[in-house]
């Protein structure tokens, strides 16, 4: 059961249901125990019916069919298996339940009365409530925070820590979907590191993944609150820039590049990148603006990298907008 949970919780969740797994197995041990206590209570409660019957037959299948839906609960309670501590607490709770209630039955077959026996019973009973009630709790926060964790995994890029495809598709699309009254500018950057291959070529794939980390960091510094930032995969960067235009993202896309051909990153030096601008046209795609963005990029590649190109159909778009230093080593 351990593996399954393994496969159906991503990886930071499962690590932490497996360090827990031990206390499954003790608690597990102790609830056998308990449980090995059932067959031997009603077996008492048998005898001393056969003695005293003044509990009437009916009181007593009442009673037999709670404690047996209790019982149902209590193994129902084994599969909830994602927080240690709720299983505890749960498991326990259950099984103070059924040792109350079957003391409660003997206590009425058994017609004896005794004070002590109905002392235990009522603490035994409380025990389990207050155990319940925190239980519960400990279910639902554990479960409230899971759903976090897997929310923020499934948008979040684990090295960079900037928002992932799916999240950037997501927010593209619903502004597309719902665009907001009025008219607001949406431009899209995209960003991709020149000649990082080589950077892991010479030193290796770590460092690789600091340029990503420190390029991340630095297209950050430049954002503000409009912008959205997301790794899309290897060394390609997008920006979404809602409230901007054309000139404003060019702007923002040149400082991006002249901050990051400034940034030095040991042992590397300093990495440049080629960017692409798409400002959004009513009626288009996701796919379409992605597109125009992406040929603006590949066209800055080809006109030496480290560079800014728009996505137009301006007549004279071949000519370089803003070369930041085109003579420049790519990181030197
Ligand atoms: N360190 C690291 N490298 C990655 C990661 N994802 C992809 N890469 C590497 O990124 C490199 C991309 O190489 P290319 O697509 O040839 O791009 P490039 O060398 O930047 O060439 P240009 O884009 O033309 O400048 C490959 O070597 C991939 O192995 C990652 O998460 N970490």
């Amino acid at each position: 059961m351990i593996k399954k949970m393994k496969l159906s919780i991503r990886e930071g969740v499962s690590i932490d249901a497996i360090n827990t797994s031990k206390s499954f197995f003790a608690m597990r041990a102790v609830l056998v125990s308990l449980l090995l206590f059932l067959p031997v209570n009603a077996v008492i409660c048998l005898t001393q019916f056969e003695r005293k019957t003044s509990i009437s037959t009916l009181d007593l299948w009442i009673e037999s069919c709670i404690i047996l839906q209790v019982s149902a609960i209590l193994a129902m309670v084994q599969r909830l298996q994602y927080n240690a501590r709720a299983y505890f607490q749960l498991s326990l709770a259950f099984s103070l339940l059924l040792i109350s209630m079957l003391t409660d039955l003997m206590d009425e077959l058994t017609e004896l009365n005794d004070l002590y026996a109905l002392f235990a019973e009522n603490i035994t009973f409380i025990s389990a409530l207050v155990l319940l009630l925190t239980g519960f709790y400990t279910w639902q926060t554990h479960y409230d925070l899971l759903v976090k964790t897997l929310e923020e995994e499934s948008t979040i890029d684990p090295l960079t820590k900037t928002f992932n495809r799916r999240y950037m598709d997501s927010l593209i699309e619903s502004y597309l979907t719902h665009p907001p009254r009025g008219t607001c500018d949406m431009s899209l950057m995209v960003i991709d590191l020149d000649n990082f291959k080589r950077v892991n070529d010479t030193y290796g794939h770590h460092i690789g993944d600091i340029v990503l980390q420190v390029t991340a960091e630095v297209i950050n510094e430049q954002t503000g609150e409009n912008d959205k930032l997301a790794r899309m995969g290897g060394e390609e960067f997008e920006v979404v820039m809602f409230n901007t235009d054309e000139e404003n993202a060019v702007a923002l896309a040149e400082s991006i590049g002249k901050r990051l051909s400034e940034t030095t990153i040991p042992p590397v030096g300093k990495v440049t990148a080629s960017i692409g601008i798409a400002t959004y046209r009513n009626d288009e795609t996701l796919v379409e603006l992605r597109q125009r963005a992406d040929s603006a990029m590949y066209r800055a590649k080809a006109l030496g990298k480290n560079r800014v190109e728009i996505a137009d159909d301006r007549p004279n778009f071949n000519e370089p907008i803003t070369p930041f230093d085109p003579n420049k080593d790519d990181f030197s």
